[in-house]
């Protein structure tokens, strides 16, 4: 072994080319497999099967980009020209602005990608490997050299390997960005040139699409190719969604507002005002740093990874933090029907062999006779499950025909041949297995398509005679019986071979029908449940499922996702359909079913609804499916019962497969919007009590002192308010946010009705309180219109107790204004007072701050603050008390 020097050259020196005999000695391995204490050992040895993430940005860089962000230049701009014009102090305070707004925003993006990241523990990955002499699930970052895998239909492969074994279809773009399939068999013969070509590797990072192989692991790790190339380094996407989008483009606007009105209000000032020029221009200087909204993006950021995290916690993980915007506005959800709104638990329920019905099927059964036994037969032979007394194994439906075959007696084993696997196109699977010195080949699948193929069919004798139509259409009749009933139907045929195999459209030809199973598959407890809550939210359920049509009406019906008489379309149907027809059936029929359909049919059906406008979820679960959770706004893939594949195509990943987790999911995303528009409202429900001041000031034409200083807006903006507002990040869902249709995709994050609400109203209310603050505080004080309030004038002292009022004043309607930003549309006590601990915090901060800023010295001298008389400071306890509750009264009277 060349352990030491692999480990330093990071890459095995060996070909995986070799032959066979060869690689095996240099890997000191078996066709065995290893044991698990050699894997322990090997473990120690070439470390964990992980590739190394990609060093993240350091804090100084992350920093850096920060403070070169466009809003944080514009303050840079403003920072100089304050400096330029002598007033050094409000210089400074700008620069402390850009360096707490950029280490803010640093620690949120941080927080952000942490939270992206710790997703993949939600997933972990596993592989199948020969760990002493059988086969286990063992975790994929636990493979070493050495250990042999198998890697079947759907599977990611999860380390080099070269085959010993089988063949596959493999899908090697996240390799080469190559989109069409290769084949990879044991048999093919090595190749000079790139590796990637060779037709006897697979490669971590690939994914299985076709059959099954064995493989021998000769590279784990950053060893591998792809830790070579480093093209896993960031499978979470982090690109901007459109909320932060719409949110930057905003941000602009204020700004640019921001600095129209620093621009505008220099000549009032000095023209109108007849502010000495310094003064004008600092204060202009101050009106732009304040409303510059540049913690606005960062808090949606943060906003959203919070919500990633919340989902998680749910069982549904969120591959891309602009994905929690997007279900929130999710308009249709299609979805599967076993094991998404089923429990996938199933148990047959009725049995008719040959010509003779069980329907219930006593339990236990009565004594087989032929036919009955020959049915147990094929179940069990063409077959990939396992019971176990610790936890079956394999697809639910044939443990379920396992059980089913077990309870009838032990059945004579045969020895399978070769495997025709489960075509969900096709709906059929077949083995073949010899008997003695017999060949036969064993088939079960959707009724219609056994039927199809079968020209003989067994008598409860297990005589076999020619089917005729009259028993086709018995037969029929009887699969429909059992369908109404919500079971699935599943019939089983044979054929004696005499000959070799040969295609597959060969093999599964002329079959004697011998019968079939019904299942039932109960619904999921809360389904029906979370079906209202979908109804009442305004969202469309479509179910697509690969079951007959009628099986999913009936479930359908069981779970409320039908109502009334639902249009059920199967794949033939869709097959002569044009995309412009499909469009508008879905338009014309508000409840559709799709069954019976093909995988690729879904991805006509989300392509349908899109075209449309609408916003669609859907889930999937088979390789086949990947395409179409590609194309859908939010593709479901299920953790435990679907394939690597769809894991790796979709959005948003269910841990528990439950229909009723989507839908949580749903809500989760739009208390997320929602929570976004609360803080937003709240931050800028300050400007109208900030600009009133000064207009009053410059309408006076200076008879009035100006009643609130550059600084004091400063420590607003940017320090008091601060907490609170990512505190309304956290809020509880608002009563009634899932008894309103989804939001348009037109409808902005920042609206008229929102702006009102914030300038006009909540605004409005609190610069009329704040300014009677700081008039009752100078009017007591002895001031009259005009009288001189500057250093020396002997109502100094009063008028820096008046701004100070005034300051205390805007925090004061501040804490109201957050209890009102609570709720959109239901009353506060509809979601609880005490509900939001962190905000209750975050006002205790703002609070604390604001004490400080008037007490604590030297905190009063910089920010030129007094503390107001008693009776003033009594006077602030009622502001928070007057702007909730007028928003409390105007929510109750317009009833939003
Ligand atoms: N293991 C299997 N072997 C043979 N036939 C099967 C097997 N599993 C399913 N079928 C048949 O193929 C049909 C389609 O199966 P598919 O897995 O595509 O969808 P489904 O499981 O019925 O429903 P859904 O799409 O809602 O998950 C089934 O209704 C059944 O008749």
């Amino acid at each position: 072994m060349t352990t030491n020097r692999t480990r330093s050259e990071g890459r095995p020196d060996l070909d995986p080319q070799a032959p066979l005999p060869d690689l095996f000695r240099r890997l000191d391995a078996t066709e065995h497999g290893l044991t698990t204490e050699q894997a322990r050992q090997r473990r120690t040895e070439y470390g964990r099967n992980e590739l190394r993430r990609q060093r993240r940005r350091s804090w100084w860089r992350e920093l850096g980009r920060q403070l070169v962000h466009p809003l944080a230049l514009l303050l840079w701009v403003a920072a100089i020209l304050a400096w330029v014009a002598g007033t050094a102090v409000l210089g400074a305070a700008i620069l402390a602005v850009i360096a707490l707004n950029a280490a803010f925003a640093a620690v949120q993006e941080r927080q952000a990608e942490r939270a992206v990241e710790a997703l993949t523990r939600y997933l972990p990955q596993q592989a199948r490997a020969l760990r002493d002499g059988q086969w286990r699930q063992v975790p994929a970052a636990e493979l070493v050299p050495g250990d042999i895998i198998a890697v079947g239909e759907g599977d990611r492969v999860s380390a080099d390997a070269r085959l010993v074994d089988g063949g596959v279809g493999v899908d090697l773009s996240a390799l080469t960005g190559e989109s069409q399939p290769a084949y990879r068999s044991a048999d093919a013969a090595g190749r000079a040139g790139s590796l990637t070509e060779a037709g006897n590797l697979v490669f971590s990072g690939t994914s299985c699409v076709a059959d099954e192989a064995r493989g021998l692991v000769y590279a784990t790790g950053m060893r591998t190719e792809l830790g070579r190339i480093a093209a896993l380094s960031q499978r979470v996407g982090r690109e901007e969604s459109p909320l932060e989008r719409q949110v930057r483009r905003v941000a602009w606007l204020i700004a640019a507002v921001a600095v129209g009105a620093g621009v505008i209000f220099f000549p009032i000032g000095v023209f109108a005002a007849g502010m000495p020029i310094s003064d004008a221009f600092t204060f202009a200087i101050g009106l732009l740093v304040a409303n510059v909204p540049e913690g606005l993006l960062p808090t949606i950021t943060l906003a959203l990874a919070v919500g990633v995290r919340g989902l998680a916690r749910l069982g549904a993980v969120i591959k891309r933090l602009s994905a929690v915007e997007t279900l929130g506005s999710t308009t249709v959800i299609c979805t599967d029907k076993t094991g998404t709104i089923t429990k996938n638990r199933m148990r047959v329920s009725a049995v008719r062999a040959g010509d003779q019905l069980l329907d219930p099927l006593p339990d236990p059964p009565p004594p087989p006779g032929p036919a009955l036994c020959a049915l147990a037969v094929s179940a069990v032979a063409c077959n990939n499950a396992e019971l176990r007394p610790d936890a079956d194994v394999g697809d639910p439906t044939e443990t379920a025909l396992l059980r089913f075959a077990a309870k009838l007696g032990p059945p004579p084993g045969g020895q399978r041949q070769a495997q025709f696997h489960f075509d969900p196109r096709l709906r059929l699977m077949s083995t073949v297995d010899s008997s003695g010195t017999e060949l036969w080949l064993h088939t079960k699948g959707a009724p219609e398509e056994v039927l199809r193929r079968s020209t003989r069919i067994i008598d409860a004798g297990g005589v076999e005679r020619p089917l005729d139509e009259a028993t086709r259409a018995d037969l029929a009749d009887a699969v429909t019986g059992q369908a109404r009933q919500g079971r699935r139907v599943l019939a089983l045929a044979r054929r004696r071979l005499t000959g070799p195999t040969g295609e597959r459209a060969q093999a599964e030809r002329e079959l004697t029908f011998l019968g079939f199973v019904a299942m039932v598959d109960p619904p999921r407890a809360a389904v029906p449940d979370a079906v209202a809550r979908c109804h009442t939210a305004g969202i469309r359920i479509i179910m697509v499922t690969g079951d007959h049509g009628l099986t999913a009406t009936a479930i359908a019906r069981q779970v409320g996702i039908t109502r009334g008489e639902p249009r059920v379309l199967t794949g033939a149907d869709l097959d002569g359909m044009t995309p412009q027809a499909l469009r508008d059936l879905l338009a014309a029929n508000p409840e559709v079913i799709f069954a019976r359909v093909s995988p690729e049919a879904k991805l006509h059906i989300a392509e349908a609804l899109q075209a449309d406008g609408q916003i669609v979820a859907m889930t999937g679960d088979g390789v086949n499916d990947a395409p179409a959770l590609r194309q859908a706004d939010i593709g479901v893939a299920m953790g435990r019962a679907g394939t690597d594949v769809t894991r790796e195509a979709a959005t948003m990943v269910l841990t528990d497969d439950n229909f009723a987790t989507i839908v949580a999911a749903v809500g989760a995303g739009r208390r997320v919007y929602a929570n976004v528009r609360k803080f937003i409202l709240y931050i800028l429900a300050h400007t109208t009590p900030e600009v009133v001041p000064f207009l009053i000031f410059a309408l006076s034409a200076g008879a009035v002192p100006l009643p609130l200083t550059v600084l004091q807006i400063l420590a607003i903006d940017l320090g008091t308010e601060t907490v609170p507002a990512l505190a309304l990040g956290r809020e509880p869902a608002e009563p009634g946010l899932m008894e309103r249709p989804p939001r348009r995709r037109t409808d902005r994050v920042i609206d008229r009705r929102m702006l009102l609400r914030a300038w006009a109203f909540l605004g409005l209310i609190s610069a009329v309180l704040v300014m009677a603050g700081f008039f009752a505080v100078l009017l007591s004080g002895g001031w009259t219109p005009g009288a001189p309030t500057g250093p020396g004038s002997p109502l100094h002292e009063t008028y820096l107790q008046a701004t100070t009022m005034t300051f205390l004043g805007i925090v004061a309607c501040q804490v109201g204004t957050a209890f009102a930003a609570r709720t959109e549309r239901a009353p506060l006590r509809a979601v609880g007072v005490f509900t939001n601990r962190p905000l209750l915090w975050g006002i205790a901060f703002e609070l604390a701050v604001a004490a400080a800023i008037v007490t604590v010295p030297p905190l009063p001298d910089l920010f030129a603050t007094r503390p107001p008389p008693v009776p003033a400071l009594a006077l602030l306890l009622v502001f928070p008390i007057i702007v909730w509750g007028s928003d409390e009264l105007r929510r109750k009277l317009t009833g939003s």
